[in-house]
């Protein structure tokens, strides 16, 4: 099996939070948002080393919980850059050179479970690019910039992305390097490969694989985690 590397975006300012500092060391259950993150890559034995890309301001505190926590899949932590991508293009080169598949997971999606990670792995496999998502549950329409709709999109093929997202590390690498020097953004790494017109393989996620990007997510996170207790 190849190795496996993975790379934790965790350098956000959690704007929409509004929380003071990095949502990313919210409490949740007692335990920084981070950690919960971090863990079940820990846990797995799929994974050789994790990379975790934080703020300059907070490379001492991912520090102190990689040791607190036991982290020790932790092999680097560096620093991010400006936007989520450029935190991403940051880590996978920091990632060693024996790594040949790279999972990117969002420092701030604290409730993947070890189940759905390996069942991902598992699914993945033989797809060069291929990341979680789960069909939409609401209607979508598209608007002009008015807000007035040009269009309702057919239901039954659309997605909600999410991370896990996996990928051949040498693909990778390619596609975010060309994109920075061309000045390309998305908002997540596969839409770098659709770019450069390479094929993205979508497997289902769970509904509770939530991002958490507002407070209302942290109570939701929060609500999820107990009922995983009983
Ligand atoms: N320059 C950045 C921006 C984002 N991220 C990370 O990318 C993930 C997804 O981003 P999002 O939830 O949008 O986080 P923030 O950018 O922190 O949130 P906001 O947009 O509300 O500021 C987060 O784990 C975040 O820390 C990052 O590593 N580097
Ligand atoms: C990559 C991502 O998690 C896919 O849903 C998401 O796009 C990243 O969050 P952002 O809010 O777009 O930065």
């Amino acid at each position: 099996m190849a190795e496996i590397g993975i790379v934790i975006p965790a350098a956000g300012q959690g704007k929409r939070m509004g929380a003071e500092g990095n949502k990313q060391f919210l409490s949740l259950k007692g335990q920084p948002i981070l950690v919960h993150t971090v863990r079940v890559f820990q846990m797995s034995d799929c994974v050789s080393e994790i990379v975790i890309v934080g703020a300059e301001n907070d490379l001492a505190l991912i520090e102190d919980l990689v040791s607190r926590y036991n982290l020790d899949k932790v092999a680097r932590i560096c620093q991010g850059g400006v936007q989520r991508q450029d935190s991403v293009r940051l880590g996978v080169l920091a990632l060693s050179p024996t790594i040949q598949r790279v999972v990117v997971h969002d420092g701030a999606r604290p409730l993947l479970t070890l189940k759905d990670f390996h069942h991902f792995l598992q699914a993945a496999e033989g797809f060069s690019a291929a990341i979680m998502g789960i069909p939409v549950k609401d209607t979508i329409k598209q608007t002009n910039s008015s807000g007035s709709v040009t269009d309702t999109l057919p239901r039954e093929r659309l997605r909600a992305v999410q991370t896990p997202q996996i990928f051949d590390r040498q693909t990778l690498e390619t596609v975010h390097l060309r994109a920075a020097s061309n000045g390309y953004y998305g908002t997540d790494d596969a839409s770098l490969l659709e770019w450069m017109g390479y094929p993205v393989q979508v497997i289902e996620g769970s509904q509770e694989n939530i991002k958490v990007t507002t407070p209302e997510d942290l109570w939701l996170a929060e609500r999820i985690l107990t009922m995983r207790e009983t």
